[in-house]
């Protein structure tokens, strides 16, 4: 599966215009025989969090025809990142999925919210896993601030992803926090992990990119890049097998040591 990072600089509050920048995006990572294109998080609205009222896409209406069309038209799948949607009076930051047919395989709401971006205060947090198969592949999907949680990605991973998609904001000043994390989710859980984070500014933070696309065993098939732009890497589901037959990590688990229930038991039996 050839894999497209789309790097991309979002202008903040200016839908239209990111609408724009992400379509020919698409276009070209179609061109360039690409099998998934991958978006960062808040493509639409950029962290605008104060004017959702007047930029959340209504029930993501917009975002999944425009996203659905475009994958039909070019056969491919699309990781649609994330948008600012409207549904019910509330505000959401939700990722829509869309297979190679143009059909939307999977919708989902980010489910831990950044309080340090004061996303609590304007967002309801999802409540629902982000499984999915892309071209007969177990995929999950998680989004920016939910990296910081092993668990909720580990459950993904005990129901049978083999790819974890990672669409961020993530600010330059952390982006070290970024890399290691990233890179201890692909090796804890033995498994392929695209990561895509934008570039450019808004009014409070820097984005320097580090999109990255990480191997079972840990290698790094995209990493580094910080300017805006597409980046490539071909993954071979057949390294999951091999890298977990090698340590055999899910087979040597002990989950009865991990329930804090027990484990607090034991320790005053
Ligand atoms: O956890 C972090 O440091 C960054 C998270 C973040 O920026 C977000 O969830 O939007």
């Amino acid at each position: 599966m050839k894999i497209a990072c789309v790097q991309m600089n979002i202008e903040f509050g200016e839908p239209i215009k990111n609408f724009a920048a992400v379509k020919r995006y698409i276009e070209e990572a179609a061109n360039n025989g690409s099998d998934t294109i991958v978006l960062p998080e808040m493509w639409n609205t950029g962290y605008a969090l104060t004017e959702l009222n007047r930029l959340a896409d209504e029930n993501g209406e917009k975002t999944k025809q425009f996203l659905q069309s475009l994958a039909y038209q070019h056969r491919v799948n699309i990781v649609g990142g994330s948008v600012a949607t409207k549904r019910s009076e509330r505000f959401y930051n939700t990722m829509y999925v869309i297979d190679k047919g143009g059909s939307v395989v999977s919708e989902y709401d980010k489910a831990h919210l950044f309080k340090l971006m004061d996303e609590h205060l304007y967002m309801e947090p999802g409540q629902k896993l982000n499984r999915f198969q892309l071209d007969d592949v177990e995929c999950a999907g998680i989004i920016c601030y939910d990296l910081r949680f092993p668990e909720w990605i580990r459950t993904h991973i005990l129901l049978g992803a083999k790819v974890v998609f990672v669409p961020a904001e993530w600010p330059k000043k952390r982006i070290d926090h970024w890399q290691l994390l990233l890179q201890a989710r692909a090796i804890e859980n033995q498994c392929y992990i695209v990561a895509v984070n934008r570039v450019g500014t808004d009014p409070d933070n820097e984005f320097n990119g580090h999109s990255m696309i990480i191997a079972p065993w840990g290698e790094l098939l995209v990493t580094n890049e910080e300017e805006e732009g597409i980046f490539y890497a071909e993954i071979d589901m057949k390294e999951v097998e091999d890298v977990r037959q090698r340590i055999p990590v899910f087979a040597d688990r002990r989950e009865e040591l991990y329930s804090l229930k027990k484990s607090f038991f034991h320790e005053t039996d």
